[in-house]
């Protein structure tokens, strides 16, 4: 039949379509997900850099307003506190002070600081050679040189001294630092050992001391290496990038500080995949960085919950086949009562609950064709009109109902008691003919119908004539039957009716 199979593929498709869209709808949610795991672990990592910072701008202060209080050449007081700092910071690099000279002064501060102890101070070029050997200081109008506070590099007498006056970093900086009384970042540079590290520089306010042109003699300053903030990061999952770049000035020639990759190879088919990018700059006044955070999506997260989902797919199928199944039956009960239903008024008298005329009649015929003797009393109520009359229809409809019910009291379960119409009523008595027990039965009815009914405080009598005729003792047909039981009641009625009038 080709409708059912049209339902069943419709059936097939409808699903597809659900489970399709129970996965792009999961997608959609684990994508979500994803890029709120990821927006929350980005800025995690931004808060530990800018905790970092903020640590890093402590010391720095910290360093300078010790150094506040005292000379370049009283550094053998400084250097005991800057390595106390630094063992409190490992992620600082090292502590440094740079002093600001002019050319005619760099002799002059080489002779003070031998004089302090540091024999072999010379202030050199910023560059190295090839071999690793401070280039000879270039003539200038102003110099800068750093005096290393701590660590103490291990060529300590060749490095003391450098000058950073050529440093593209530092320079401009240094050179307009008359106006700077906050501190500064460097951008990203690569130190001799070929890290990459940015700086931190911050004047220093001497007490009582001299500043002779206007423009701040002492700097202190710190180095933070890329790998060292790296490290204090936590572990990234595999398929994440983190990048942060220096964004302090424009030009800057090197903007990239760090750019890692998390451990751990990604499967082909993950690249298939979008990617999650988020960008944010990192909180701090003296340190200007962005944080660029990448994550390939991967496969394996996204069949993280699959499970879950196709459990909830499969109670969802469950679910909805035991409300198909539940609406099923209860359409199946609908129907049968509907039937029933249809049955009852194809059948039964709608007022009364008996037998009605159509249902009577086939029954006649089956017991008639059946050859089972059978008796067929008929009854018409008397008086029954002026009931109506006097107390209305409802009352006649309780006095038809209330003559079912004693009637049927009256005769046995498998007899059968119709409404034939109006006030008459019919009684089929399976296997009865013979003439003493239709009296009997005559009399019984009389007696069922004779005591009084109430209805609403009135008091109703109720009375009927009866005419009983057998088959087949005295009708060779129901139709003779029927006439015959008929002209009996007629006269029981005429008979009553006479009585009444002698009375
Ligand atoms: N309340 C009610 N009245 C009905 C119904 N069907 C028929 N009747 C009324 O029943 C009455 C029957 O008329 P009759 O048989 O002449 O009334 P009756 O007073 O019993 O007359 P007799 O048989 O000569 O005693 C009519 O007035 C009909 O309107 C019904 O379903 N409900």
């Amino acid at each position: 039949m080709p409708k059912p199979l049209k339902s069943k593929r419709f059936i097939y498709l409808a699903w597809l379509a659900l489970l399709l869209l129970s996965y792009s709808l999961y997608t959609l949610f684990w994508w979500q997900n994803q890029h709120i795991l990821h927006t929350q672990k980005h800025n995690q990592i931004a808060q530990q850099i800018a905790q970092l910072q903020a640590q890093a701008d402590t010391v720095l202060e910290s360093f300078a307003a010790f150094q506040s209080r005292l000379t370049l050449t009283q550094d053998k007081t400084i250097r005991p506190f800057a390595e106390l700092l630094l063992k409190r910071n490992p992620h600082i690099y090292c502590l440094q002070t740079v002093q600001r000279v002019t050319h005619s002064e760099v002799a002059g501060l080489e002779r003070t600081m031998r004089a302090a102890g540091y024999r072999g101070f010379q202030v050199h070029d910023f560059d190295y050679d090839k071999t690793r050997k401070s280039l000879p200081l270039k003539v200038s109008a102003v110099h800068f040189p750093i005096v290393f506070m701590a660590p103490l590099p291990r060529e300590a007498e060749q490095v003391l001294g450098l000058d950073v006056n050529a440093v593209h970093f530092l320079s401009p900086q240094l050179q307009n630092s008359g106006q700077q009384v906050k501190g500064w970042s460097t951008g990203p540079f690569r130190l001799i050992e070929g890290d990459i590290a940015y700086g931190l520089t911050i004047p220093v306010y001497q007490l009582g001391g001299q500043n002779p042109d206007s423009s701040w003699p002492l700097y202190a300053g710190l180095v933070i290496k890329a790998k060292d903030i790296i490290a204090k990061l936590q572990d990234f999952p595999p398929g994440w990038q983190v990048r942060m770049e220096y964004i302090g000035v424009a030009n800057a020639a090197q903007v990239e500080l760090f750019n890692v990759r998390a451990a751990g190879s990604l499967a082909w088919l993950d690249r298939l995949l979008p990617q999650i990018e988020i960008a944010s700059p990192i909180a701090s006044d003296s340190q200007p960085f962005k944080l660029y955070t990448q994550q390939q999506l991967r496969w394996q997260s996204w069949l993280g919950m699959v499970p879950l989902m196709m459990a909830a797919f499969l109670l969802l199928v469950l679910l909805l086949a035991l409300r198909w199944q539940y609406s099923e039956r209860l359409r199946r009960i609908t129907v049968q009562r509907h039937k029933n239903q249809l049955h009852r008024w194809a059948t039964q008298d709608r007022l009364t609950r008996c037998a009605n005329r159509q249902n009577f009649d086939q029954r006649m015929s089956i017991a008639s064709q059946s050859e089972t003797p059978f008796t067929l009393v008929y009854l018409d109520l008397d008086y029954f009109k002026p009931i109506n009359d006097q107390y209305g229809h409802l009352a006649g409809d309780a006095v038809l109902l209330e003559v079912a019910q004693r009637l049927r009291r009256t005769v046995r379960s498998q007899d059968l008691v119709a409404r034939w119409g109006g006030d008459e009523f019919a009684i089929l008595v399976l296997g009865l003919s013979d003439q003493e027990r239709c009296a009997a039965l005559r009399q019984a009815l009389l007696d069922a119908l004779a005591p009084p009914f109430i209805w609403q405080a009135q008091t109703l009598t109720l009375s009927a004539s009866i005419g009983i005729a057998s088959y087949p003792a005295e009708a060779q047909s129901v139709s003779e039957l029927l006439q015959l039981a008929d002209q009996r009641m007629y006269r029981h009625k005429v008979a009553t009716r006479n009585r009444e009038v002698e009375i």
